[in-house]
């Protein structure tokens, strides 16, 4: 079986592809970074490394790589022969690829019938929907069809911490060993991918939701809260006492949120809270708060993991939540010089002012409460930085 990948950084070779070998797949990379794509054509395999305390290791052979700035032909020929298709490249660039699998996706329809379902593993509600609209950008109506009759595109939540690698070993990776990862069933084509490992549900959004406003927000929060606190790594930031209580009440918070949407069971979601507290304080992942809150842009978009809760709570609760507030607040102080879109929301909030900024960033209205508190938090943050 043969599965093209988009993307081999962290999550793409030390989940995604740790997983399509243990499920039998041989899998080709397609990346645009040419020292990863020629270290994998040259090793054909890559070691996985867990950050336990046996530091066990396990190795992914029968692996290539394409580079698809300068071979899109080989990349379109490997879609079009492809048993899966998985991306993790991150949601900004999904539109990137998309003109690319179109193409591969064409071929494989004039060569065979055999369906094929695409799986995007980023972290964004809805990601794999999303790559579908911009392939479909790409069609015509008659294509739109065949395309529809062929091809599902999965919607997946995906878990597991892989930190930026400073391995002197380019390919290896070290990883946290949780992983999870979810996929929604209802609109597979053909057979359900034989991945070893994936979960499927009819459902996705109880799931999702859990995940992004769960782990993503209580990493966001630590990332932000400890960048102001000068903070290196998430393990650190979670040493603070101080932070750790803002980190613990803005997953009280989003617990409150999804307990009342979804029926969890109380204890149950208080121990998976705890859990990814755990997780979070592996002293055995160097994870820089950079990394966790990089491009932050996205993260304050209303859908996601700080802005989309905080929303979705004062409108179900009629009251904002304190502690997303603040985690919003800390993330517009993020001015990390070395992130673009840090520095763009900076030089929005310079030239702009503050409410200017979080308008355009969060699509907040003006006149909301939240959107009152967001400015006040802000520069209270401003004045006391942790
Ligand atoms: N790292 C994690 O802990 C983690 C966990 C779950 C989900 N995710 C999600 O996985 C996605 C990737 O994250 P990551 O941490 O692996 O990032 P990463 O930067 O390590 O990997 C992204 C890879 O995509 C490649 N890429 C960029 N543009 C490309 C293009 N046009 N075509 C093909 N490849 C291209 C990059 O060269 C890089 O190798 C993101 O959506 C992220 O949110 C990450
Ligand atoms: O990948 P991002 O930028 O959406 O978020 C940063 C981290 O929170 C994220 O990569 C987590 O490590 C991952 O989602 C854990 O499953």
């Amino acid at each position: 079986m043969k599965a093209v990948h988009f993307g081999a950084g962290n999550i793409g070779r030390g989940f995604i592809g740790s997983l399509l070998y243990q499920s039998g797949f041989e899998t080709c990379f397609i990346d645009v970074n040419n020292e990863i794509v020629d270290a994998l054509n040259q090793n054909k395999q890559y070691i996985v490394k867990l950050a336990n305390p046996s530091h066990d290791e396990m190795i992914v052979k029968n692996v290539h790589a394409i580079n698809s700035a300068n071979n899109q032909e080989a990349a379109i020929e490997a879609i079009a022969n492809a048993d899966i298709v998985t991306t993790a490249v991150g949601p900004n660039i999904l539109p990137y690829i998309a003109g690319l699998l179109a193409e591969g996706l064409k071929r494989r329809l004039g060569d065979s019938e055999k369906p094929l379902n695409i799986i995007a593993c980023e972290n964004m509600i809805g990601g794999s929907t999303f790559l579908k609209e911009k392939v479909y950008e790409k069609l015509n109506e008659i294509e739109k069809d065949h395309f529809s009759a062929s091809f599902g595109f999965l919607d997946a939540a995906v878990d597991r911490i892989v930190p930026n690698q400073v391995n002197e070993d380019l390919l290896m990776v070290s990883v946290e060993p949780f992983y999870e990862w979810i996929v929604d069933e209802t609109n597979i084509v053909g057979e359900k991918p034989p991945v070893k490992g994936i979960i499927f549900v009819d459902d996705l959004t109880p799931f999702i939701e859990r995940k992004l406003f769960t782990v993503n927000t209580g990493h966001a929060a630590a990332a932000y809260f400890g960048y102001l606190a000068g903070a290196q790594t998430i393990a650190n930031v979670l040493e603070n006492k101080q932070i750790h209580s803002l980190v613990e009440q803005t997953l009280q918070e989003t617990g409150k949120l999804l307990i009342a949407k979804y029926h969890f069971d109380k204890k149950l979601h208080e121990d998976y809270i705890q859990k990814i507290i755990g997780r979070f304080s592996n002293p055995l992942i160097h994870d820089e708060v950079t990394r966790v809150g990089r491009s932050p842009i996205r993260k304050l978009g209303a859908n996601d993991r700080l802005v989309g809760p905080a929303r979705q709570y004062t409108e179900l609760f009629g009251e904002t939540p304190t502690y997303l507030i603040k985690g919003i607040a800390a993330a517009l102080h993020f001015d990390y010089e070395d992130d673009l879109e840090a520095m763009q929301i900076q030089e929005t909030i310079k030239f702009d002012g503050i409410e200017k900024a979080i308008e355009k960033y969060t699509q907040l209205k003006q006149e909301s409460i939240l959107f009152k508190e967001i400015v006040k938090q802000y520069k209270e943050v401003h004045i006391n930085r942790l």
